[in-house]
């Protein structure tokens, strides 16, 4: 078919010459495909018209342009649109083209686009060149971005208006390029990870605001610098080279690095390099990506820190000191060396509570923590794993090493310490385990140690003891304790024994201490160390306690009523039945159904007791003294007694705890200590008492020191109340002694 242009006589070469000279068709057509035809056209004069068959030629040559050429009329009717136009224009052919304005043609992918072209259309009829992007849609594709130069063209004498020649290329692939960069870009700059971009040299080429707000550094303080400006001096060099590696290595590193930022703040940043290489596999850039993890990192920390320590004394919690005692048992395990663990419990730390408060009881255990901290290795592990319970881990240490650990310890706690304006000091019981002999797992190994520091409170304050087989595990046993001692008053399973109290300088009995048993059934006979501070913690220590001194004063009427001389009978008190307002009355009523006269009757306080709140302390000492009892401070010197209070306390006697009695031959402080208490004693008008006597030489030190009574298994142990009958028969029969030595 004869081209719709030809036939309204647009000369061919004109609209050829035009575009060439516009930089359009030639530029493109040399650009892409080379078309020869074109090309030659492009060469030809613009008047006056050549050859007509070159011209009929003209728009078969451009069909085969893979550009878009066509022109339209002064109202936008296509007049000719070759192959690639139709083909984007999504119009089926040129005769169909031909009956319709260009912008209504379907391939425009909406109103605005259309409406855009019609405007161009209007711009370019009027003689001035105007160049826009379109956007066409073809059906079930990806769209197409077309760059359209629309310019006027003389249509012909045929025509009054000027057509308009429309040249397209398309475009797409540098829309897409470009909106890649733009993405890119925004990404860059709108990214909420630090980017840094470096050379070959490493030096700083761009950075993004991120970046900027992170570190504190602006595009201009950045640029040239290195990017260790934000972590050189943090960071070891060992760290720097490894970096280094990686990268030549890999090409890649990542991981957590401690950074400075401008104004000298440090922060975590997690940070992610990776090397760019050119195509010859040179690297031409670093790539960094930074994030300020510090906000996460803490939260982590103090999750932590919540989860793995204890918030009142900083130590490690028990589920710390269980890993690190894992480790340690896996690594000494490969070696085959031992790992030693130490429980400890503080003695006297439930009456500085209730005595003095939770808040001493709490300062009392972060300085206990603090000495401990002070007194080991770094390699050891002491952990408090609740209420006054510490646990240490001696990674290496064999059996001596860790009774040495041990003594050194229970030294230092001993320490006095001055906690609001209250000097006190507390002693430890330690339990000692070894791995691998006494446990092979974490879990055996710590409730081995616990069982042995159970066995060193009932062998005495501040002992250590080692776990040997045959220990019963606490907790089993204290819960089958625990539910038989409920019963034990009402079975009639508590008896009491008696010991007698001598008087140094004649020998005679001046009285009897009543010490309490437990005779089970089936567990046998239950020590009152063991028994007395569990009845203590769930508070049936009053009603024993009642129970011991109704049958005390009982016993002591009955042999008073049998024929023997009145002696002191003397009664343990707890603390928790010193507390109970009701005391004195209670005391009273026992004293009235039993008939025994109130100075035939003493009760032994602990010194904890008597100086835990003082002012309450003296108002009910006060009060049981008015009854006209006998009141003693037992063990002491153990607890942490006022000299101050001590002398406005109605007591009568002190009680020296056998702890210092024991070493008293082979110690000079234990000597220095009992002359002090006896000389502080008489000096306050008290009389004194040793307990726990076992030797001549003892005695005699007692004596010759001015100690007043005596009490211990030289003269007599703790025994039943038949023999003890016989025992005081046998006794007050007999004239008064001249020396105690001689009972
Ligand atoms: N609140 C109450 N506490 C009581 C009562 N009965 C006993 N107890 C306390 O239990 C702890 C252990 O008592 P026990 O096993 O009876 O030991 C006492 C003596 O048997 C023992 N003793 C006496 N002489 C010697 C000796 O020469 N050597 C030696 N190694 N031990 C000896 O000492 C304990 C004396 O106790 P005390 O005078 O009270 O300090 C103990 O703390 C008891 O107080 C009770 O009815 N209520």
């Amino acid at each position: 078919a004869t081209p719709m242009a030809a036939q309204q006589g647009l000369p061919w070469t004109t609209i050829l010459l035009l575009m060439a000279a516009a930089g359009g068709v030639g530029a493109w057509l040399s650009r892409g495909r080379r078309d020869p035809a074109a090309q030659h056209l492009s060469d030809l004069a613009p008047e006056p018209f050549a050859s007509l068959p070159m011209a009929q030629a003209a728009p078969t040559m451009l069909d085969q342009s893979s550009q878009m050429f066509g022109w339209v009329d002064g109202d936008g009717i296509v007049l000719h649109m070759n192959r690639t136009g139709l083909l984007w224009l999504q119009s089926e052919d040129l005769l169909q083209a031909q009956m319709q304005a260009i912008w209504t043609l379907p391939g425009l992918a909406s109103g605005e686009q259309a409406d855009a072209l019609k405007a161009a259309i209007d711009v370019a009829r009027g003689g001035q060149a105007k160049r826009i992007e379109l956007k066409l849609a073809p059906p079930q594709q990806d769209p197409r971005y077309v760059e359209i130069h629309l310019r006027a063209v003389n249509c012909g004498s045929t025509s009054t208006s000027p057509c308009v020649l429309i040249e397209g290329r398309d475009v797409t692939l540098r829309r897409q390029t470009e909106d890649k960069l733009m993405l890119a870009a925004t990404v860059f700059e709108q990214a909420r990870e630090g980017i840094m971009i470096t050379d070959a040299k490493g030096e700083i080429l761009s950075i993004n605001q991120a970046f900027s707000d992170i570190t504190g550094y602006s595009p201009e303080d950045a640029q040239g610098q290195y990017p260790g400006l934000l972590t050189q001096a943090l960071e070891r060099p060992q760290v720097h080279r490894r970096i280094r590696s990686a990268l030549e290595r890999k090409g890649h590193w990542q991981g957590e690095l401690r950074s400075l930022r401008r104004n000298g703040e440090v922060f975590t940043a997690w940070v992610s390099l990776t090397r760019r290489l050119s195509a010859d596999g040179q690297p031409t850039h670093l790539i960094g990506i930074i994030n300020d993890i510090t906000r996460s990192r803490e939260a982590e920390l103090k999750l932590h820190r919540q989860a793995h320590y204890d918030p009142l004394t900083d130590l490690p919690n028990r589920r710390l000191f269980e890993q690190r005692l894992q480790l340690a048992m896996q690594k000494r395990g490969r070696d085959a060396e031992p790992v030693s663990v130490l429980f400890m419990d503080l003695n006297q730390f439930r009456d500085i509570n209730d005595n003095f408060g939770h808040r001493t009881g709490d300062a009392v255990l972060v300085e206990m923590a603090h000495r401990l901290r002070e007194d080991l290795r770094e390699a050891d592990v002491v952990a408090r794993l609740g209420g006054d319970e510490f646990a240490v881990c001696l990674p290496g240490a064999h059996a001596q090493a860790a009774h040495q650990v041990a003594l050194k310890l229970q030294e230092r706690l001993a320490q006095p310490c001055m906690i609001d304006s209250h000097e006190l000091s507390l002693t430890a019981s330690v339990g000692i385990a070894i791995f691998p002999d006494d446990g092979d797992s974490v879990e055996l190994i710590t409730r081995n140690a616990e069982t042995a520091m159970y066995r060193a409170k009932q062998e005495g304050r501040a002992s250590t003891c080692f776990f040997t087989e045959g220990m019963q595990p606490r907790s089993v046993r204290h819960l089958q304790l625990e539910a038989h001692l409920r019963r034990a008053i009402e079975r009639d399973e508590l008896l009491l024994h008696y010991q007698p109290q001598l008087d140094t300088a004649t020998g005679r009995v001046v009285g009897l201490e009543a010490l309490v048993r437990w005779r089970h059934p089936e567990l046998g006979m239950v020590s009152p160390g063991e028994f007395i501070p569990l009845a203590e913690h769930n508070g049936q220590i009053v009603a024993i306690g009642e129970w011991v001194m109704r049958t005390a004063a009982q016993q002591m009427k009955s042999w008073m009523n049998q024929g023997l001389p009145p002696l002191v009978m003397a009664v343990n008190l707890s603390a928790v039945q010193f507390r109970d307002p009701t005391l004195p009355e209670r005391v009273q009523a026992i004293l009235n159904e039993t008939g025994l006269p109130a100075c035939n009757l003493e009760l032994e306080l602990t010194e904890s007791v008597a100086t835990g709140n003082p002012t309450a302390a003296i108002v009910m000492m006060d009060r049981l003294h008015a009854l006209g009892l006998r009141l003693s401070i037992d063990d002491f010197g153990t607890g942490y007694s006022s000299l101050n209070y001590l002398k406005r306390f109605r007591i009568d006697t002190l009680k020296i705890d056998q702890s210092f009695v024991r070493d008293i031959h082979s110690d000079p402080d234990d000597r220095a200590i009992v002359q002090a208490i006896i000389q502080m004693a008489h000096a306050l008008n008290l009389t004194t008492i040793a307990e726990g006597v076992e030797t001549d030489e003892q005695a005699d030190f007692l004596r010759a020191n001015g100690c007043d009574m005596l009490q211990g298994y030289r003269f007599c142990r703790p025994i039943e109340p038949q023999a003890a009958l016989l025992w005081l028969q046998e006794r007050t029969a007999q004239p008064p002694l001249a020396s105690a030595a001689a009972a």
